[in-house]
């Protein structure tokens, strides 16, 4: 193995980290005792801050953890909070610091046997980037680098990391997400390959030093054997014993919230009747008793059909004092700020404005709400059912100080974290997980309609409704239009020598891929670049950027084909970041126009009714309506399904027919646990065929204005479960 010298590595020479001195023999491990020196000195600003961290951790609701502990350095990563589970799931209790966080602070307390260093939105070799007490890897724990923090390492060793053509976003066996990377021939001195991915260096180790490191993600689910890769760092080489397990969550809640609240306060509970809210209301129910605890819903205009009736009927059925409010108005013409100026919602196109109106008039509509049922702000908290993964991507620094904001869910906008500044803000599932919660939904003895309900987004269908008033084409679009159909399509033969050389260029950046389903495929796949843009989730930073469509006359639908395209066009063409296939003939007419779209009462009522259609067909409903709809098979499989509303209108010659008038609909059958992370449920394999075909046909009878019916391919990364 060669010693890198990568222009990109960010100057992380012999030299400058002190390699190959004679206080230490071993290439790559500068002396110790100089960089523990080096880390006392930086007095960085986060010390403080650090210190009172350090100072307070080993302990969970005031009891000491005296067992083995991890200490994980935070780069910012969406996952951090996944490893910190990993990590205590398996009895070692852990827990996350600042990346700045020094290894004499980590060594003096003697309690840890390890660290692990996240990923995080960054590229190491950038300027001013985060980066770690270079002490960290020689204080002779052992440490774990995971994505950033394996290129950290990579980096601090004499390695090199750089920007490489080919990003890797998606599932294989393991869930990998970087643009930047560590070939095989800057892989620093000392450290051997232990795994590969295409042309990429997945994993390094240098076991006599304990230093470990892989590219991809072991701490989410989509990676095969993630948690056998944390057992064995945490027992095999950090030794730990395993002895902490948690104390029951639900009294540690049950405590937190009586803690909280005191003697004499009470609580306003905001319920949407979701899983969320409803366990958060029966634990307040359950530490403060009913007379102590108000539930308010509100109807915000943007509930799916006929929804706010079932749940007020199924919150009621559990004793909950349950106060209905519809404010439809309120919110079609709420603004971001109190003094109504700025844009309405109804006038509004950008998602983060759109989720930032919604949650501040959440806050405000419960101010009304208080005066209206006279109960006194000084008595009251106000109680939330926030999950982790809300604030992990709204980057709240309840989750991380690095984190770049994926999007900002409703229940975490600047007026929430306004109120919680003044300590009247309780979220006792802050630090759960979605199954996490409904675990603890069940132990509590709440019905399994609602356990098992699927999750509804705070700003409902208002982000389920791509706004527009002019396409999304940027000057990269045609481009990408022409690679996409190059890419689809890797077994034509192409006559012109710019195709072939790029058919040629994705064939060499895939080295290592399995292409021969595309490659042999003789079936003609049309592709259409859609001037409209998506949120999505790429080398944990946000995306926003075209979705590409797939169609096709082949029969049966070659699913696997789809699926597999849909996996690969993220890696080559950076700026797509989600894969639909359209159902029916093929689209032959590219898409110039969109049809301007606003959040209009109409535009909700017609996205209502193809989510309702489309439900129903997927997940069947029993005589009762809503009962038994999210328990039945499929709905174990997928838990959840958007249906997302798009300003397209397909089957139209720009030439003769300018004006886009329909719209087209998207449903998202998506499959996960902790919605960090998901695929795309496949039809056939996963999810009935027939039951999308039905309903894909009722949904272009029923709905007025109905263009066509697709289904999103893409796993998160690089896609969302969301559209906005
Ligand atoms: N329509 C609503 N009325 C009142 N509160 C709401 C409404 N929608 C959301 N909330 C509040 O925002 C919180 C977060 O919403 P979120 O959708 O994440 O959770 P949930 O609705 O309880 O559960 P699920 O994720 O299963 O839908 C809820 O727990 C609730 O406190
Ligand atoms: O209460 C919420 N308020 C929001 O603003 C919000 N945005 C996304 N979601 C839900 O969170 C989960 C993950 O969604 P994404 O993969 O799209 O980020 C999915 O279950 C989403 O439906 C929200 N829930
Ligand atoms: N997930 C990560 O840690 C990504 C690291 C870095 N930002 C990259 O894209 O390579
Ligand atoms: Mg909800």
């Amino acid at each position: 193995m060669k010693r890198a010298n990568s222009e990109n590595s960010g100057g992380s020479t012999a030299e400058s980290s002190g390699h190959n001195t004679p206080e230490n023999d071993e290439p790559g491990f500068p002396p110790t005792k100089r960089l523990l020196a080096r880390s006392e000195e930086r007095g960085d600003s986060d010390t403080e801050e650090i210190r009172q961290k350090m100072n307070g951790c080993g302990r969970v609701n005031g009891e000491a953890i005296e067992e083995d502990r991890i200490a994980i350095l935070d780069s910012g990563a969406q996952y951090g909070k996944v490893i910190d589970r990993r990590v205590r799931e398996q009895n070692v209790f852990s827990e996350m610091f600042p990346l700045a966080t020094t290894a004499k602070q980590i060594c003096e307390t003697g309690k840890f046997k390890g660290i692990i260093i996240s990923g995080g939105p960054n590229s190491v070799y950038a300027p001013g980037a985060p980066t770690v007490d270079p002490a960290i890897f020689s204080c002779g724990l052992p440490v774990f680098g995971i994505c950033y923090g394996f290129q950290l390492l990579n980096k601090w060793a004499g390695g090199g990391v750089s920007r490489e053509k080919v990003r890797e976003d998606g599932q294989t066996e393991v869930l990998l997400t970087h643009g930047d990377s560590v070939s095989p021939a800057t892989v620093a001195s000392g450290f051997r390959i232990i795994a590969s991915s295409g042309q990429h260096v997945a994993g390094i180790a240098h076991e006599k030093e304990h230093l470990y490191g892989v590219q991809f993600h072991p701490e989410v689910d989509l990676t095969l054997h993630g948690r056998q890769i944390f057992h064995n760092f945490l027992y095999n080489i950090c030794k730990c014993k395993g002895g902490f397990t948690m104390r029951s969550r639900e009294q540690i809640c049950i405590d937190e919230i009586r803690q909280t609240v005191g003697e004499e306060n009470k609580v306003l509970v905001l319920v949407s009747g979701g899983v969320d809210s409803a366990v958060c209301a029966a634990l307040l129910h359950k530490s403060l008793g009913k007379d102590r605890v108000t539930a308010i819903h509100v109807d915000n205009g943007f509930m799916r059909y006929n929804e706010s009736d079932s749940v007020i009927k199924s919150l009621n059925a559990l004793d909950l004092n349950v106060h209905r409010y519809n404010s439809w108005p309120e919110f079609f013409s709420g603004t971001v700020n109190c003094d109504r100026k700025g844009p309405k919602l109804d006038q509004t196109i950008d998602p983060e404005t759109k989720r930032q109106i919604i949650g501040n008039t959440f806050m405000r509509v419960k101010d009304r709400v208080m005066d209206e049922l006279n109960l006194k702000q000084h008595e009251y908290f106000l109680a939330q059912g926030t999950l982790r993964p809300d604030l992990i991507e709204s980057a709240s620094s309840l989750a991380s100080g690095h984190a770049d904001t994926i999007k900002t869910h409703h229940n975490d906008t600047a007026l929430v974290r306004e109120l919680r500044k003044t300590g009247r803000v309780i979220e006792p599932l802050k630090d759960f997980h979605k199954d996490e919660v409904r675990e603890l939904g069940s132990s509590l003895g709440l019905p399994d309609h609602i356990v098992h309900r699927h999750p509804f987004p705070g700003p409902g269908l208002a982000i389920r409704i791509i706004c527009a008033d002019r396409p999304y084409r940027c000057a990269d679009f045609d481009e990408t239009s022409i690679k996409l159909n190059i890419l689809a399509n890797l077994g034509r033969e192409y006559q012109s020598n710019g195709e072939r050389a790029f058919r040629d260029d994705i064939c060499t950046s895939l080295e290592g891929w399995d292409l021969s389903l595309l490659t042999n495929s003789l079936d003609e796949i049309h592709t259409t670049l859609l001037p409209i843009k998506s949120v999505g989730v790429q080398g944990d930073s946000r995306s926003y950027s075209y979705v590409a469509a797939l169609s096709s006359s082949a029969k049966p639908i070659p699913w696997i084909l789809f699926e597999k395209i849909a996996s690969l066009v993220p890696k080559i063409l950076h700026n797509v970041n989600r894969i639909v296939y359209v159902f029916g003939d093929p689209i032959l007419y590219p898409i110039e126009n969109i049809t301007k779209t606003h959040l209009t009462r109409e535009s909700v009522q017609k996205l209502q009714l193809a989510d309702h259609l489309a439900t129903d067909a997927l997940f069947g409903r029993d005589e009762n309506g809503e009962k038994d709809k999210y328990l039945n098979d499929v709905s174990k499989v997928v838990q959840q399904m958007p249906v997302v509303m798009l300003p397209v209108h397909f089957d139209r010659d720009p030439f003769t027919q300018p004006n886009s008038y329909q719209h087209s609909f998207c449903v998202r059958p998506f499959i996960t646990a902790d919605f960090m992370t998901g695929v795309a449920a496949l039809p056939g394999r996963d999810i009935p065929e027939e039951n999308l075909f039905a309903m894909a046909e009722q949904i272009k009878r029923l709905v007025p204005g109905t263009s066509r019916v697709m289904i999103d391919l893409t796993s998160k990364p690089p896609g969302t479960t969301e559209w906005e």
